[in-house]
């Protein structure tokens, strides 16, 4: 049984409703209330009944997940532009009714959405529906902060809106999400698999460190395609129960549109912003797991000790820190990187806090740190050329910046998605890429890439390689 405590949707649509008429504008509503803990994989499934679009997010730790059913704002900018984000993010609030006695849990109107890696890709058939930056405001969220749990609908009232059947219709969709009977899973079945050209991609890393060694670019990050159909259409709600069963340390997320769904486990955490705290990271320079304690020490500590994955981590350090520090004080980063351990591989990490200085928003420093050289390369201007030219896949939103940010601006966090695939129906492709520098050898970074792809998303598909 949901508890809520004093919902009275219908009293402020009509409050908002006399807002708007005497503003002579609509007015944008936003209402939380506490309910009873649900599963939010559970709220997710019951949000396909409604065929609404659904996002999904889990904090790295887990302790803050969200859910999203429907649209009750869409901002979407062909270039990409945070400015603009931001501008029209202050209008929607500007004449904005918001009922909120719990702003500490991660409630209220929040927006989700992405980026496209490169504002200049062209976009295909691939990505097709996803152009450019795209956030909404779902038109219910599910918060879940550890063991509590919050609805927030959100809905625009305009001076001539039908109040009666607004309220109707949002009591009725509330209801079916929250008392939605168990469904069971589909396990998800792969028929058919196929790497898009191998062995161009390994010429293309040839390629790259020939530049490398000619010209003036250090790092160039070279990503790949993995294409998988299934027997039947991809149940989106059972890839999310593995990737969570199965993802430790990783930030999942999942963007539907219209039926396609961009979904990953990504390790990467971009920037957090939490009060004017700022939390980044520099993760580059991958070793597998061992099977054992002692080789998996081992595969450690060659790590560690590997100057060419030590070159690859330390561009990433140095654009970081540069970015940091032009928009916050007190920046903190270890001389040395540590070992970030995930299920099948292990990276080389270098955690970044600091204190951002007034006037910055969060906004602001996914703008200054995208792309970082873990994605683009080092300079970025020259590897983001040799990508633009070369590179044989389309980007889309895969290794650019995936997150959320709430009303204040300065609450929010965004990760890099990567460790992504994107479904359709059918269909997925699935991404994974690695970092090139001059002592690269095509083999190994086509290995790499090989364990990048595995867990999470080809496992999560229902796959192996
Ligand atoms: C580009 C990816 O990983 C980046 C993040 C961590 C380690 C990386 C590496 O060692 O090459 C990559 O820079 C990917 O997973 O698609
Ligand atoms: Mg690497």
């Amino acid at each position: 049984m949901i508890e809520t405590k004093d919902l009275n949707i219908d009293g402020v649509l009509h409050a908002a409703q006399k807002q708007s008429v005497d503003k002579a504008t609509p007015t944008f509503v936003s209402v939380t209330e506490q309910i009873t803990w649900i599963d939010p994989i559970h709220f997710f499934q019951a949000g396909q009944q409604l065929q609404e679009n659904r996002i999904f997010w889990s904090s790295s730790d887990q302790s803050t997940q969200f859910v999203g059913i429907g649209d009750s704002i869409l901002f979407q900018n062909k270039d990409a532009s945070y400015q603009m984000l931001k501008k029209e993010w202050e209008q929607a609030l500007n004449n904005s009714w918001i009922d909120n006695r719990f702003d500490q849990y991660k409630t209220g109107p929040i927006a989700f959405g992405g980026f496209p890696f490169d504002p200049k890709e062209k976009v295909n058939e691939l990505w097709n529906g996803f152009e450019g930056s795209q956030f909404r405001v779902p038109t219910f969220l599910l918060t879940v902060e550890n063991d509590k749990a919050f609805l927030t609908t959100t809905i625009y009232v305009e001076e001539d809106s039908h109040i009666d059947e607004l309220s109707a219709d949002l009591i009725t969709k509330r209801h079916q999400l929250l008392h939605a009977p168990n469904t069971s899973f589909q396990n998800n079945t792969i028929v058919l698999k196929h790497e898009v050209d191998p062995l161009q991609w390994k010429g293309l890393v040839a390629k790259a460190t020939d530049t490398i060694e000619r010209e003036e670019v250090n790092k160039i990050v070279l990503a790949r395609e993995l294409q998988v159909e299934f027997d039947d259409d991809c149940d989106i709600g059972q890839v999310l129960t593995t990737l969570k069963h199965t993802q430790n340390h990783s930030f999942i997320f999942a963007w539907e549109k219209d039926n396609v769904c961009f979904i990953g486990a990504t390790p990467e955490r971009l920037v957090k912003v939490d009060n004017q705290q700022l939390f980044s990271t520099c993760l580059a320079g991958t070793a597998p797991r061992g099977t054992t304690i002692e080789e998996d020490k081992w595969y450690g500590q060659q790590l560690l000790n590997d100057q060419k994955n030590r070159d690859e981590h330390q561009f990433v350090v140095d654009m970081i820190k540069n970015a940091v520090h032009s928009c916050a004080k007190y920046v903190d980063i270890p001389n040395e990187p540590i070992l970030y351990p995930l299920k099948n591989l292990q990276h080389l990490y270098t955690p970044v806090e600091a204190e951002l200085d007034k006037g910055y928003t969060l906004l602001d420093v996914v703008e200054k740190l995208h792309p970082t050289p873990a994605l683009c390369g080092f300079p970025r201007e020259s590897s983001l050329a040799f990508i633009r030219e070369f590179e044989l896949l389309e980007r889309g939103w895969y290794g650019a910046p995936i997150g959320w940010f709430d009303q204040h601006f300065n609450g929010g966090e965004f990760a890099v998605a990567i460790r992504s695939a994107l479904i359709s129906d059918m269909k997925a492709s699935l991404f994974a890429g690695c970092g090139v520098v001059k002592e690269s050898d095509p083999d190994i970074e086509y290995q790499e890439t090989n364990i990048k792809f595995t867990p999470p998303m080809l496992q999560a598909l229902g796959g192996s390689l």
